[in-house]
Parts: structure tokens; C-alpha cells; sequence
């Protein structure tokens, strides 16, 4: 039996003129020790598709069945990381994951609460960090947390809402590295939800696009074979991972642009223009004064 499944499942929001049909006949089978990465368009229900099956909210139509069972609200089986860190900014790093294993493991004792959250917080390279409040600490830095915190919980599913997306380029390739890393460890069923392909293709088993909405539905399953442990720095020369790459970019611009030609969006051809360079009282323009003076 699958792990998670989706069978159907249609969701909008609103009701009358103000309602929008955001994903429609949503189908999507996930099995034990899975890496999916779902791709998709700004806006296109992403965080809708990932907020149903954490139980957040109930599909209009379909169902959402985690081991066979319907869900029906958020559960510890299924463990969170959202785009912006959820952290409590009053508890220090250790604080933060404290309270989440309490919530699941409350018949842990408190020395073996203390070096569970440890074990997890050095998963993440986070030690030094462990006193330190929310507010010490970098955006990645958070995210790490975020990421033991959920993993603390021990879920059948680790569910990532774009839990990249706020970060600089640098830390953004360090996260992956040690998201790849927990992962071979830990073997943790994943879903991920990205805007980034290469990022898909560099965690994920299988890249399945979301397209755009109103009524978005999910497009056709991409296998990435390409071997573990992943070398980042190896794929950017491997021809499976560009032809990959190259495909799943190339369908998400037809299916982009069949969108927006369907939407009846215009495209405007703005003029060229070139800025006006104001002259100061000297006769030279501002934009260069401090090079001439
Ligand atoms: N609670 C809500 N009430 C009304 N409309 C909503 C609600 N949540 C989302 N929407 C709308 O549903 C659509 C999909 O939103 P969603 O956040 O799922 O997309 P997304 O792909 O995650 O977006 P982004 O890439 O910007 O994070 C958007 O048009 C959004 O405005």
C-alpha cells in the first residue's frame, strides 16, 4: 500500500464571484522512503496541495490517505517545514525541538529527551547553536532548526513548503547538500514542494510538475535516474542530469505559456528607453561626479 495518496482531490476558495478553483483532480501516489519534488508556477497552489495533505485543510472534493487512512487534521505523522521559519522566538534552539518531542514522546524521560534533541540538533550541524534563541540566529541557520524540529518528531512524512526559497544562493546549496545528506542517512519519506528544477533534480527520485492554476492539476512523472549518493558539482557536467533538466524546463514553459495564451493575458512591447542622466551644476552628470571629481 502506498504511503500517502490523493485520489481526486479538488480544492478552491470562496464562494460566488470571489472564488477561485485552485487545483483540480489532484492524483498522486507516494510510496515509503520516497523523494518526490513537486515544481510548480508562483501561485499555482503549491502551498495549497502541501497544506491538504498536513491536514490543514479539507479538500472540496477527493480524498487525502496516509497509510490507507483518510486524513482528517495535522498529526505528528506528518512533519512540517515551512517557507518562513515557524519558530518560537522566546525558546532557544533546544527549547524549540524540546517542545515538539514532548508533544509526541511524553513518556521519554527528560536525560533521554535532552540527548534526543541533541542527537537531531547535530544532524542539522546546529551544536554551537543550541542555547541560542531564534533571533541569534541566520536565516538558514532557522531553517536547519526547522528541518531537526520536524525530523525530531520521527513523521512517516517530511513535508518542505519552499523551505529554501528565503534564502541567499550560498545557503540555499549548503541546506541541499545536508537535506541530501539526512536523507541518504535517514531514509525519511519526502515531499518537497520547489520553484527550483535543479534543486528537484538534485534531492528528488521524481520531479512531477503542478501546473499553472486556476484548476491546476499535476503533470507527468519525471524519474531521475541518476545515482546516490549526488555530487552537485559532478551533475552540472552530467549529461543525464542537463537532458533531465532541459526537459522538465521545457514543459514547464509550454505549459506556462499554453496558460497564459488560454487566460487572455496581453503582452504589452514597452518602448526602449534610455534613463536621463540629470546634469548637476557643473554640467556633469550626477551618475558620474564621483568618478570625475
Ligand atoms: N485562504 C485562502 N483564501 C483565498 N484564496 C487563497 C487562500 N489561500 C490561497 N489562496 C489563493 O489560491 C491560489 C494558490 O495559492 P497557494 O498559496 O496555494 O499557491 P502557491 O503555488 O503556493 O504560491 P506561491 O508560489 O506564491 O507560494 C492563489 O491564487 C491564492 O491567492
Amino acid at each position: 500500500m502506498a504511503l500517502l495518496e490523493l485520489r481526486n482531490v479538488s480544492k478552491g476558495y470562496g464562494t460566488g464571484s470571489n472564488r477561485t478553483e485552485v487545483l483540480k483532480n489532484i492524483n498522486l501516489t507516494i510510496e515509503e522512503g520516497e523523494f518526490i519534488a513537486v515544481v510548480g508556477f508562483t501561485g499555482s497552489g503549491k502551498t495549497t496541495l502541501i497544506s491538504l495533505i498536513a491536514g490543514l485543510i479539507e479538500p472540496d472534493e477527493g480524498e487525502v490517505l496516509l497509510n490507507g487512512v483518510k486524513i482528517t487534521g495535522p498529526g505528528p505523522d506528518r512533519g512540517m517545514v515551512f517557507q518562513n521559519y515557524s519558530l518560537l522566538p522566546w525558546l532557544s534552539v533546544r527549547g524549540n525541538i524540546l517542545l515538539a518531542v514532548d508533544s509526541v514522546f511524553p513518556l521519554m524521560s527528560a536525560k533521554e529527551k535532552n540527548a534526543y534533541v541533541k542527537k537531531y540538533v547535530a544532524m542539522v550541524n546546529l551544536l554551537p547553536a543550541l542555547n541560542k534563541t531564534p533571533s541569534e540566529l541566520s536565516g538558514g541557520m532557522r531553517q536547519r532548526v526547522s528541518v531537526a524540529r520536524a525530523l525530531a518528531m520521527d513523521p512517516r512524512i517530511l513535508l518542505l513548503d519552499e523551505p529554501l526559497s528565503a534564502l541567499d544562493a550560498l545557503t540555499r546549496g549548503s541546506l541541499q547538500d545536508e537535506i541530501s545528506r539526512i536523507w541518504e542517512q535517514d531514509k525519511k519519506t519526502v515531499l518537497l514542494i520547489t520553484n527550483d528544477v535543479d534543486e528537484g533534480i538534485y534531492l528528488a527520485d521524481r520531479i512531477i510538475p503542478l501546473k499553472p492554476g486556476p484548476n491546476a492539476t499535476l503533470g507527468p512523472i519525471f524519474s531521475v535516474e541518476l545515482e546516490r549518493p549526488r555530487d552537485k558539482k559532478a551533475l552540472n557536467h552530467n549529461a543525464v542530469f542537463k537532458a533531465l533538466r532541459n526537459t522538465v524546463n521545457t514543459y514547464l514553459m509550454n505549459v506556462g505559456a499554453e496558460a497564459k495564451k488560454g487566460s487572455g493575458a496581453r503582452t504589452y512591447i514597452l518602448p526602449e528607453a534610455q534613463p536621463l542622466d540629470l546634469l548637476g551644476p557643473t554640467g556633469v552628470p550626477y551618475s558620474l561626479r564621483r568618478l570625475v571629481s
